[in-house]
């Protein structure tokens, strides 16, 4: 846990780069820090490992202030990555990532085999190993500085911006394989972007700063986008807020018509006369594994022949149920040609298919239930402050009770003595 208290930073020329920050980074979890350039992200993220100093408030690991350690010793605990990933030209690949682990004492040997099993983790070819940082792409060399942050096993990582420098995709492929890494080693991370959608996408929570290094809003990504806690936080997150929040909302309670799913060997004059019996306005054609081929117009089907010769419409992607989310599900009967979206096994193989008012609906029934569970979350954290206030006011009732009984005793013992000495303890006391 990394908590903040009222920290404020303002370098010597008077800027204020950050400005009463509180907050608490959970533990395992990834917190995000974001907001536009300048409003202090880096300068907090460089309090933590002491590289910057704040001016005032504490800074605390695990309820430990980070002032109470040598920083060199401190810094050797937390992982670091930053943008360009900050490699040591000079240093092959394996000894850059050994490099913690050898500062910390670890034999070389042991700290390169553990550098070569962590080129493994992060996904780096193992014939990487002996080259050096400028002969490897920008991907790649972010690849080596999660290696390194990782090799001496800190419990805490800062990450600054580690993926911002590389190609939309290369950084798409960098997020997922970070996202499974942290699945695996629940590191507390504190992550810093400037970009809401990696934001939204990595965090576990997530403090929007504005300029001057203040706190605007410190929430889940749901929150974040159901709740904005004001027009800046709205406008930071940008206009499709309804949208990106749908990837909050799972897929496995969307019921999928299978009736409208057919074998691509069955004869297309039978399926036609059932589908207009029916009124069902699309049929999706499948080939023998269920997996879907297109969608087939019933009113078009020839009088001969199997389904599957007729003229399909293609349907888009499909969405894997379970798995993906309410936008994936929308997406893809947005991008069908039928407005009907088609849901699949983890396999791939067909489960049956669902219109866009029916997706509708359901982003609707979502919406409520989460608008209930957030006023159920409310009113159970109301009734944990007031059960507080309540222990506190029994405390504060206790300790009266402990003050009462500890005068009544010095009382006591008062008289005692003042007996003993066959004085009156009022007459000792004036
Ligand atoms: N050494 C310094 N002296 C004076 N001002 C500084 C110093 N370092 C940073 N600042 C200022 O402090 C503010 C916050 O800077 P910081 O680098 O923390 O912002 P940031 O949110 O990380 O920005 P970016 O997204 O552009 O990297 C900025 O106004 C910056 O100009």
């Amino acid at each position: 846990m990394i908590s903040f208290e009222r920290v404020t930073k303002r370098y010597p020329d008077g800027t204020v780069a950050v400005n009463e920050l509180s907050f608490t980074a959970p533990d395992g979890a990834i917190t995000v820090l974001v907001g536009p350039s300048g409003c202090g992200k880096t300068t907090s993220l460089r309090m933590v490992n002491r590289l910057i100093e704040p001016t005032e408030g504490r800074i605390a690991i695990d309820g430990t202030d980070v002032r109470a350690r040598p920083a060199a010793e401190l810094r050797r605990s937390i992982g670091y990555v930053i943008q360009h990933a900050g490699l040591f030209p000079h240093r092959t690949i394996v000894d850059n990532i050994a490099t913690v682990p050898r500062l910390l004492g670890a034999e070389r040997r042991v700290a390169r085999a553990r550098a070569h099993e962590l080129m493994e983790l992060v996904g780096l070819d193992p014939a990487l190993a002996k080259r050096y940082p400028h002969q490897l792409s920008g991907g790649q060399q972010q690849r080596v500085g999660v290696a390194r942050a990782l090799a001496a096993d800190p419990p805490v990582l800062l990450m600054d911006e580690p993926f911002s420098a590389v190609d939309p995709i290369v950084r798409k492929g960098l997020q997922e394989e970070f996202l499974r890494i942290q699945a695996e080693f629940a590191k507390t991370i504190l992550f810093v972007t400037h970009d809401i959608d990696e934001a939204i996408k990595l965090g576990d929570k997530i403090a929007v700063l504005r300029e001057g290094g203040v706190l605007a809003q410190f929430d889940s990504p749901d929150r974040l986008l159901s709740e904005p806690a004001d027009e800046f936080v709205e406008q930071f997150l940008g206009r499709d807020r309804g949208i990106r929040r749908l990837t909050f909302y799972p897929s496995d309670g969307l019921s999928l018509l299978e009736g409208p799913v057919v074998a691509s060997d069955t004869p297309a004059p039978s399926v036609r006369d059932a589908a207009l019996a029916a009124g069902t306005p699309w049929l999706l054609v499948v080939d023998g594994e269920r997996r879907p081929l297109g969608w087939a117009n019933p009113a078009a089907l020839p009088d001969r022949g199997p389904v599957g010769a007729a003229r399909l419409i293609g349907f888009g992607h499909a969405f894997v149920r379970g798995t993906d989310s309410l936008r994936a599900a929308l997406d893809s009967a947005v991008l069908s040609a039928t407005g009907w979206a088609v849901g699949v096994d983890g396999e791939g193989r067909t489960l049956g298919v669902i219109s866009q008012e029916s997706i509708g609906a359901a982003i609707r029934a979502a919406h409520t239930q989460a608008r209930a569970e957030r006023a159920d979350g409310a009113k159970a954290d109301e009734a944990k402050a007031d059960e507080a206030k309540a222990d506190e006011a029994k405390a504060d009732e206790a300790k009266a009770d402990e003050a009462r009984a500890d005068e009544a005793e010095a009382q006591a013992g008062a008289g005692d003595v003042a007996a003993k000495s066959g004085k009156q303890p009022a007459e000792r006391a004036g």
